[in-house]
């Protein structure tokens, strides 16, 4: 049981390296990263729905999870194929499609939500 308990927290601990390892090495994980504290900012600003949010944070998590993985392919890329390869080249461009199609889609549902209180706010003020 001991010996269970402690793979189990091994596969935390090596999954939370990982998470920190993105995060330090890859510049678009850090604007993902702060794009999600603008999105909790302005989620408590404008006091969001339960549904908004289920929405904001899975979007997040779809981003963030996207770029982890292209993180992982790349690395995996660069061990395999240091050089020049139509093949590698293609697995990072699909990878980085990943991103952007999660990215894109989360900025469609960002301005779904956000549109109509950006708007309700406007027509206070002007
Ligand atoms: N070994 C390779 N063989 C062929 N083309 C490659 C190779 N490595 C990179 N490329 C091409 O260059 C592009 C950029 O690769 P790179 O490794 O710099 O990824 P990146 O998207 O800039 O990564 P990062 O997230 O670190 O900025 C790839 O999408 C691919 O088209």
């Amino acid at each position: 049981m001991r010996a269970y308990l402690k793979k189990r927290f091994n596969s935390f601990r090596f999954a939370f390296r990982g998470i920190s390892a993105a995060v330090r090495s890859e510049p678009h994980m850090r604007l993902h990263v702060l794009a999600a504290i603008a999105v909790v900012v302005v989620g408590y600003t404008f006091d969001v729905t339960k549904t908004e949010w289920c929405l904001l944070v899975g979007s997040m998590g779809l981003v963030v999870t996207a770029e982890i993985i292209n993180t992982a392919i790349e690395t995996v890329v660069n061990l395999v194929s240091p050089d020049f390869n139509q093949l590698a080249g293609r697995a990072k461009d699909l990878a980085a499609g990943a991103v952007l199609v999660a990215a894109i889609t989360a900025a469609l549902i960002g301005a779904i939500i956000f549109l109509p209180y950006l708007l309700a706010l406007a027509k206070v003020y002007f």
